[in-house]
């Protein structure tokens, strides 16, 4: 299968600290890929940098098809309403309509603010429409940091599913995520350590082993 994302020897300095040092990876379309590791070790700027949002020092990063990107902080206008975002991106995607929009509106179960300012939304429904603006052109490859951040149980769940049916359309996703329950979902994890990736398979004995870590 060709890769619709391809990392090589990616590196980032901030000043005179390192902290990725020559990250590779390869996703191919619908793989599901989980970016581990402890606090501090890179996984935002990895994925800042997979985005293209960040300025490398060195390394190549390629990219076949759309992206999609959903950041740490959402990005929103806390003047403007959820129903205008989805207006606003999706005029900037060329999006014939506001079908998908709605559409996420009631898979994560938000449609109710619809006309709520992102400056009053609680923190899990900014998250929901940070998540949503990430979807709605439905790309090729989706790079989501901690994206259920906030979320409740149920909206958690739904999030899954919803990742189940992009993974069956072929996106490919990359995911930061530091539930070490959950890893048995990913197809591969990529466990960031010394600003290099490390990759390895989910335990599939469902045992918890000896090799869980955050
Ligand atoms: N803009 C910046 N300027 C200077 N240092 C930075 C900047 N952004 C991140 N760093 C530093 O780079 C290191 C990696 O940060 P990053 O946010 O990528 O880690 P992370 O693995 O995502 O952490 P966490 O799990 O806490 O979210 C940290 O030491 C952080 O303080």
């Amino acid at each position: 299968m060709t890769a619709v994302l391809t990392a090589e020897g990616v590196r980032k300095s901030y000043g005179h600290h390192q902290v990725l040092t020559g990250a590779d990876l390869s996703v191919d379309p619908g793989q599901l890929v989980a970016v581990v590791g402890e606090n501090g070790a890179g996984k935002s700027t990895l994925l800042k940098a997979l985005a293209g949002t960040l300025r490398t020092d060195a390394g190549s990063v390629r990219l076949s098809g759309s992206l999609g990107y959903c950041p740490q902080e959402a990005v929103l206008s806390d003047n403007l309403t959820v129903a205008q975002h989805l207006r606003y991106f999706a005029a900037a995607y060329h999006l014939p309509g506001l079908d998908r929009g709605e559409q996420l509106l009631d898979r994560l179960g938000y449609a109710e603010y619809r006309n709520v300012s992102a400056g009053s939304l609680s923190g899990g429904t900014r998250q929901k429409l940070n998540l949503t603006l990430a979807l709605l052109h439905e790309p090729d490859v989706l790079l989501l940091d901690e994206p259920y951040q906030g979320f409740d149980w149920e909206t958690y769940l739904r999030f899954w599913d919803l990742v189940g049916e992009l993974r069956e359309h072929g996106t490919a996703i990359v995911l930061i995520t530091h539930l070490v329950f959950e890893q048995d979902r990913f197809d591969v994890l990529a466990d960031l350590t010394g600003g290099k990736l490390h990759l390895r398979s989910p335990r599939t004995d469902g045992s918890g082993g000896d090799d869980d870590r955050r």
